[in-house]
């Protein structure tokens, strides 16, 4: 046992996702954050809990390997990233394990996963950006990120991972805030109009959406806001403002204004036109994700005769990929606009025997099951916390022979596994997917047969 305040040296075996180091003092697990895999260090034991405890780095006595001087100023504060302080080599390793990891703790698989497939590019990949608005000491608006596990603002309008083109123009909007004293929300009083700055690009097209959240529906002095913007930013196709008057940390208010060009922007996928509505989901990585849906298809190696169900669909961007692969498709999504997105992308890609089916996973996989389809190949995309365990029995009902799941978090992607393989399917292969370099997240990419 360690004991509080006091300082150890320590050699770090292990590296959580949050880049926290792992070290064992006398078998005792003390994670020390900033540290990387091979660093000899002293740390001070801050806070000492039943079976492990946190400490703070006070000197790196011999540096790992892996390690690499931070490209990022705002790296020690901002909660963006995990692994900006060590080699990309050494931050796909430490994925790949923890994909591995989760498969053998949670799904009891021994199967090894194949390996990792890394991005080629770990900056300016995000092309979805959302700027918390704050103020600072002078009353100036200030847009950034947040602060580790907390709500203060670290001004920074440039991000190593953030799109180029994003910061020119945050820097544009805070100077209208500023210049026409708009006022900004402040979370602790509820006051306040602006809260947040939310731009996305497509980066095929180029088209770009700037969305102003506001607790009001009314942005003032909008007409010179809107000239202003487009005449300095030509690209920015879309101007919209988000009504959020909640006071919640869900960043996007259900209403949208159209306050200038299209109500949403388009974006060009695996040679599909896609229509992105803004509160749409859309992979922040579009290159990778493009690789990562390459992979899943192959995976399933479709034949062209397959009727494919694709839960969890968004606005069609996996099922409509494969579409020229399948016969036929039917997708499942919960949020509307989503899939008026994903229809009109069945129209702009001339894809008649797709349907989009707006409801919850849970329920409509029940009614397609009671109904009698047998879709070939069910893939699964769900969010962070997995598949409801109702789908998974519908999955089964349905009985297809291949389950292709996408998941970007492997925890739960590893426990849905389990519950398959105890309904009669397999694990056949499995591999993790980069698509979020120097941040703490991977996704992964499973296939599971049904067993004869
Ligand atoms: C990880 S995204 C995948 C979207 C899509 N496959 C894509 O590649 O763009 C998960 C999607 O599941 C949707 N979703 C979340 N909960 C759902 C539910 N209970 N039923 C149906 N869809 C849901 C989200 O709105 C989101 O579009």
């Amino acid at each position: 046992m360690i004991k509080k305040n006091q300082s150890y040296t320590a050699l770090v075996e292990d590296l959580t996702l949050d880049g926290s180091g792992v070290c064992k003092i006398d078998g005792f697990a003390v994670f020390v954050p900033m540290t990387a895999v091979g660093d000899q260090i002293r740390f001070k034991a801050v806070k000492v809990l039943k079976s492990y405890g946190y400490g703070i780095l006070e000197e790196i006595l011999t540096p790992s390997h892996d390690r690499i001087e931070a490209d990022c100023s705002a790296f020690k504060q901002c909660g963006g990233c995990s692994f900006r302080h060590i080699s990309y080599e050494a931050e796909l390793r430490i994925k790949e394990k923890s994909v591995q990891d989760a498969f053998q703790r949670i799904g009891g698989f021994t199967l090894p996963p194949e390996s990792i497939l890394g991005a080629p590019e770990s900056i300016h990949y995000r092309n979805k950006a959302q700027y918390p608005l704050g103020v600072d000491e002078n009353g100036k608006a200030v847009a950034g990120f947040y602060a580790k596990r907390s709500h203060r603002i670290v001004p920074s309008s440039c991000c190593q991972i953030q799109d180029e083109r994003f910061a020119p123009i945050i820097q544009w909007i805070l100077g209208f805030i500023n210049e026409y004293k708009i006022s900004v929300y402040d979370e602790k009083s509820g006051k306040g109009l602006l809260r947040h700055i939310y731009l996305r690009v497509g980066r095929s097209t180029g088209e770009m959406m700037v969305c102003l959240v506001a607790t009001g529906k009314k942005l003032p002095c909008c007409r010179e806001f809107v000239q202003g913007l487009q005449k300095q930013f030509p690209q920015v196709t879309s101007i919209v403002l988000n009504q959020n008057a909640k006071n919640t940390n869900v960043i996007l208010g259900e209403k949208f204004y159209v306050l200038s060009g299209d109500d949403a922007i388009k974006d060009v996928f695996l040679g599909k036109e896609l229509h992105i509505a803004p509160p749409a989901f859309y992979q922040v990585n579009k290159e990778q994700a493009e690789r990562l849906y390459s992979l899943a298809f192959e995976y399933a190696q479709f034949t062209g005769i397959e009727l494919l169900l694709d839960l969890y669909c968004g606005i069609g961007s996996i099922g409509l990929s494969a579409y020229s692969k399948v016969d036929r498709l039917i997708g499942v999504e919960v949020v509307a606009p989503a899939v008026e997105s994903a229809k009109k992308n069945a129209s702009l890609n001339r894809a008649e025997r797709a349907e989009f089916i707006c409801a919850d996973a849970k329920k409509a996989a029940k009614d397609l099951a009671q109904r009698g389809l047998k879709p070939d190949v069910i893939l699964v995309d769900p969010p962070r916390q997995g598949c409801d365990r109702e789908v998974l029995q519908s999955i089964v009902d349905m009985a297809p022979q291949k389950i292709v799941m996408v998941s970007c978090n492997p925890s739960t992607a590893a426990r849905d596994c389990k519950i398959l393989s105890e309904q009669g399917y397999e694990l056949v292969k499995y591999r993790s997917v980069d698509m979020f370099p120097r941040t703490g997240h991977v996704e992964c990419v499973v296939l599971m047969h049904k067993m004869p």
